[in-house]
Parts: C-alpha cells; structure tokens; sequence
C-alpha cells in the first residue's frame, strides 16, 4: 500500500497552461473556434458573455473546415441564431460585396429581425453589407451588393431568376425555422428551388429549429445531406421558465370575455394573443379598442410597410398587446413579452399541432427569461386538442378557474416576479437576472 501511494504521489501532476484553460474554456473568444476580433467585441457589446448550450455544441461543428452540413435543434430562445450568424460572418469574404451567405426565414418580420442581429453582431466589421430580400422591400433591378442576404423564400426565388440576387458565390444557405421551411405544404417547395439554384459544390447548408417532427426529419436529411446533429427528443422541448396554464370557458363568447377581463386586472408587460383566423384577430382588436383597451393587430392581411411598422411599436414597447396569427408564432424574438395567450388552440386540419403551439409559446420566456402561456379551451374538442398536445410534450398544463380572479392574478404573479435558472442554456451562457 505504502509503496502504492508513493509511486502516486511521484506522477507528474500537468497544470494546463493559461493558454490550454482558454481552449477548454466555453468561450466565444476560444482560439479554436476562430472567431474574429471584430465579431467578438460585436458580442461584448451586445452582452453575450458566454456561448448557450446550443451554441458551445453547435459552434464548434459549424466553424470546421472544409464546411459541414448542420441539422441543429434546441428550445427556443435558447440562441439559436447567434450560432448561425456567427458561422457567416466567420465565413466571409468583406473585401467584396458579392452576396455569400443566404438566409430563409417563413416571415418578414423574422427575416428584418435575423437582419437586425447581423448587422449589430456585425458592426466592427468593415464593409459589412446586410440586405433584406423581402416584398416591397428591395428596389425592383437593382442588383443586390452585400455579403448577407436574409429573406423569405418566394421573394428570394423570384431576386434569383431575375438575377436581381446574384447566387453564384453563396457558400452558406441558412434555413431559419427549417422544419416549417421544408414543409411539403407549404414553403418547401419554394425553399427546394431556391436550394437547386445555388451552384457551388462547397455549399453549406444549416438547418435550425426548436421542433423536427418526424415527418420533415427525412426532407431534412434530403435537403443537408451528411449533417452534423444536434436533436432533442419532444419531452426535451418545452422551456422551464414558461409556466403552461388554461381557461375553462364556456363558449367562444366566454372566451372573449374572459380575455377581456384577464387584461382588465392585469397589467401584464407585453403579450402575444394568438388567433387562428385573420378575420379574429381583426375582430378583437375592434372589440378590445371599443372596450378601452390599447390593442394592435399584425396579420398577413396587412400590406408590408404597415405589419412593420407594427412589429416596430411592438418591439420598442410603443404598444403593449398584440393580436397574430401564426404568421409571428416562430423566431420572433420580444424580450419583454411576459404573456402568450393561445385564444385558439393551434391546429392544422382540425388536429392539434403541437409543433406550433410550443412556437407560440416560446416568444416568452426567452434566453431563462419566465413567462405565463395561457391556453382557452371552450368545449370538448378543444379541450382534447389541448390535452393532447400536453401529452406530447409530458406536461400537464394547470387549470385556472374563470370565476375566481383572485387566484387568476395571484397565480400570473407569482410566475411573474419569480427568477429561475434555464438548464437548457446550463453553466455557460449567464441567465438574466
Ligand atoms: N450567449 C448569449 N448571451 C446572452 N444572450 C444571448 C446569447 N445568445 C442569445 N442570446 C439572446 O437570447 C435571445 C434568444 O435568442 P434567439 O432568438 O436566437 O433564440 P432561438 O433559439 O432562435 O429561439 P426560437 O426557437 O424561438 O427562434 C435573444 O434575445 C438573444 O439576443
């Protein structure tokens, strides 16, 4: 034993080296990812500290040369876009303004948002060019000139075939939200195109969303072929820091009251009340207002300088309560937002979608930030439909009773005023206080 614990003892001891502790450490600035001064003083000033746990797994995999495809999911707002802005602008070539990096977001209100990032994760850098490829946005024949390019998808197509987007030297196609951009119903199709157009056989094509339903896993696979994966399993998905409730209305007239009420009692910060028709949420905003209650609405109804305008107002805190459909369910990233309501439970051809309802209610409680998701359910079909997106995600949301106020606004408090650690951004990335 003794001669054990000599020869233990006589091991050389190795004390990494300041230098080895900065290359173990999960930091932006570690040497291995190579990320450039400018970039990193663009994250000092926005306060990013440390990576998320996305982007410590993520970065590492993006950054590698030569290039790799990438399939990446975790919650949401967990930084999701930082991991893929920071892979562009390390990617890069600033001498020239030749479009580089294309980005696809399903919405223009997200596509101006991942543009706004750019630009201030971005703004040490030199000839640094971000562009919108949005409706109305873009002035028709005019050639782009700029390295990064975020838009959605039809226009995007349509600025390629004019050959108003010069697309022959894109090394990094981005789908945002990928899940919904690949969705054979809807934006896939565009997205495909847009991915057939672009010619370099070094491309590189990065996958991000909080939800991968298994259908699309397979267009997913098609779409970035070989990726690296980073996945999570659907009883992973849903953020701690959003306390899930529900209201047992009677009727959809009950239901509107019920609303109407809750934000009478409450002031609550801002909130997204979420409807599934265009028609609704015109309709309640004219009610709230006639009510007395300072309302706004954003649908696709609305023409684009009008739904910016409003998104503006709604991010600077201008106005407060906002009544969407689906069209802001994903990306959109309001810190302030304390309060999603799902006045109409999600659903896509009369079944519950889970998918968009873990969407909706991932524009609170963002980056360990808490919220409150409250869900209205008016009668034995919605009901079902909530509870079985409950059971997807293993969560049992608590029922709050209509009639008794007290408990209502006791209990959107207590969640509110309490500060929780997110463990999905663990260890690296300092939680807001
Ligand atoms: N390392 C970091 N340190 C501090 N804040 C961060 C960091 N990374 C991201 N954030 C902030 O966290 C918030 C959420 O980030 P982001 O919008 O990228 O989330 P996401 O994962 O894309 O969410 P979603 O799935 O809803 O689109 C943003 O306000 C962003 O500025």
């Amino acid at each position: 034993m003794a001669t054990l614990r000599l020869r233990q003892r006589a091991l050389p001891v190795h004390r990494p080296t300041a230098q080895e502790k900065l290359k173990e450490a999960p930091a932006f600035k570690n040497p291995n990812l190579g990320l450039k001064k400018e970039v990193l003083d663009g994250l000092l000033m926005m306060n990013f500290r440390k990576p998320s746990k996305i982007q410590e797994r993520a970065l590492p995999l993006l950054l590698k040369d030569p290039p790799q495809n990438m399939i990446g999911q975790s919650q949401s707002g967990t930084g999701k876009t930082a991991a893929f802005v920071l892979n562009i602008l390390a990617r890069i070539d600033f001498t020239t303004k030749q479009p580089q990096a294309l980005v696809l977001a399903p919405s223009r209100e997200l596509a101006r948002q991942i543009v706004g990032v750019v630009r201030v994760m971005g703004q040490n850098v030199q000839n640094l060019e971000v562009l919108a490829a949005i409706p109305d946005q873009a002035q028709r024949n005019k050639a782009l000139e700029g390295q990064v390019v975020v838009g959605t998808p039809g226009t995007v197509m349509d600025m390629i075939r004019r050959r108003q987007l010069d697309s022959k030297d894109i090394q990094v196609l981005v789908l945002d939200e990928a899940d919904n951009m690949l969705d054979q119903q809807g934006l896939g199709d565009q997205c495909k195109r847009v991915r057939g157009m672009l010619r370099n056989p070094k491309l590189q094509v990065v996958l991000f969303s909080a939800t991968f339903p298994d259908d699309v896993v397979r267009y997913a696979n098609e779409f970035a072929p070989n990726a690296n994966q980073i996945t999570l399993k659907h009883e992973e998905l849903t953020v701690e820091g959003i306390k899930q409730i529900y209201m047992d209305c009677n009727s959809e007239q009950h239901k509107y009251e019920v609303l109407v009420k809750m934000y009478g009692l409450m002031s609550i910060g801002s909130s997204i009340i979420f409807v599934k028709r265009r028609d609704t949420a015109a309709e309640i905003e004219k009610r709230m207002t006639a009510d007395g209650h300072q309302v706004c609405q954003l649908t696709g109804a609305l023409e684009g300088g009008q739904r910016d305008q409003i998104i503006d107002d709604f991010r600077s805190g201008r106005a407060k309560v906002l009544i969407t459909t689906n069209v802001l369910a994903r990306g959109i990233d309001v810190q302030t937002v304390s309060m999603v309501v799902n006045y109409d439970i999600p659903e896509v051809d009369g079944k519950p979608d889970p998918e968009t309802y873990l969407h909706r209610i991932g524009r609170t409680g963002r980056f360990g930030r808490v919220g409150v998701a409250v869900s209205f359910v008016h009668d034995k079909k919605s009901w079902s439909q909530l509870a079985e997106i409950a059971d997807y995600f293993n969560v049992a949301p608590t029922k709050i009773e209509t009639d008794d106020w007290d408990e209502v606004e006791k209990e959107i408090k207590k969640v509110l005023s309490s500060s929780r650690a997110g463990k999905n951004l663990q260890g690296s990335a300092k939680l807001p206080a």
